[in-house]
């Protein structure tokens, strides 16, 4: 079922205001609420609440009637997200997965897991992120990379799906990390697994497409970013992302097909980033960037 966007277009003042109407009113039910910034010289912004469709009517009346007494002048209008089904396209493989120093294995291979690895406990289920896709992998690989040349403080796992990534960077290096992702479902999966690998604290799990949201500015800038999304989201979200990595801090970008590279290079390159390396693994690549 497609995500649906209902948004206001308004100045940063009255955004912030719908915003807070907006959280009141939908965030406690799980719905997604976000402010952006359109144009900055004209002052225009939204303010969107993120739905899925069959919730959109429902969720359209109770807006029109939260924002009846201060902004009834504004219209509401919507955006149809684009459908990806990231299960689909998860495999799920029953072998452990290695990748660097990491296992990722379901719960029927613990005892499969040698001396020295670091394991992660993942099934197969509603989130993105078994470790047998070559974005995962690639990422997990690239993860001890940076770790061995860099000192990291914490990190951001943007689009974290199952929570691989921002388990691995815990167990590696015990330090804060942040993991959102754009679907609730995969957040409520990601903070699952988490405690079920013995995190306990230290990772705060937020549902928020893109940057949109403010858990982003409560817990970055961040040493080290790591977003397996997919080449054009990554091109598009480039300046917002740079802006919360720390300086001289890293990023870690997958979801890239190997003839997509150029082109996010260049998207990267353009906000001064500088390439380290890049991984390869079945047709995808992974990048490292540093700022
Ligand atoms: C390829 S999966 C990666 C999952 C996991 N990090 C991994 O490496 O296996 C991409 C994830 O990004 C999420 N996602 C897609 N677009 C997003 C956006 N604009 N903001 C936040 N998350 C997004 C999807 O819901 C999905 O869970």
């Amino acid at each position: 079922m497609s995500e649906i966007r209902l948004f206001v277009t308004t100045t940063e003042k009255q955004a912030a205001a719908i915003l807070d109407v907006m959280s009141v009113n939908f965030e406690e039910e799980g719905y997604a609420v976000a402010t952006m910034e359109i144009d900055e010289k004209r002052d225009v912004w939204e303010a969107s609440v993120y739905m899925m469709a069959d919730e959109e009517e429902s969720v359209k009346s109770r807006l029109a009637d939260a924002l009846a007494a201060d902004f009834s002048h504004l219209p509401i209008e919507r955006e149809v997200l684009p459908e990806i089904d990231w299960i689909a396209k998860s495999l799920e493989g029953l072998a452990p997965v290695r990748a660097g120093r990491f296992v990722v294995h379901g719960s029927h291979d613990r005892d499969k897991v040698k001396t020295g690895e670091i394991a992660i406990e993942i099934d197969a289920g509603q989130a993105f992120g078994t470790g047998h896709h070559g974005t995962t992998a690639g990422c997990l690989e690239m993860l001890a990379c940076v770790a061995r040349s860099r000192r990291v403080r914490n990190v951001l796992d943007l689009g974290t799906g199952s929570g691989v990534l921002a388990i691995a960077a815990w167990k590696l290096l015990h330090v804060p990390g942040l993991a959102t992702d754009i679907d609730p479902v995969a957040t409520r999966v990601a903070s699952d697994n988490a405690r079920r690998n013995g995190v306990v604290d230290g990772l705060t799990f937020a549902t928020a497409p893109g940057f949109h949201s403010t858990a982003f500015g409560t817990h970055g800038p961040f040493d080290l970013v790591i977003a397996n999304i997919l080449a054009r989201p990554l091109m598009k979200m480039a300046p917002e992302l740079v802006a919360h990595i720390a300086p001289g801090g890293s990023v870690i970008l997958s979801g890239i097909l190997a003839e997509q590279r150029w082109k996010v290079l260049a998207a990267y390159n353009g906000q001064r980033l500088k390439h380290v390396q890049t991984i390869w693994k079945n047709g995808w690549v992974t990048i490292h960037l540093t700022k």
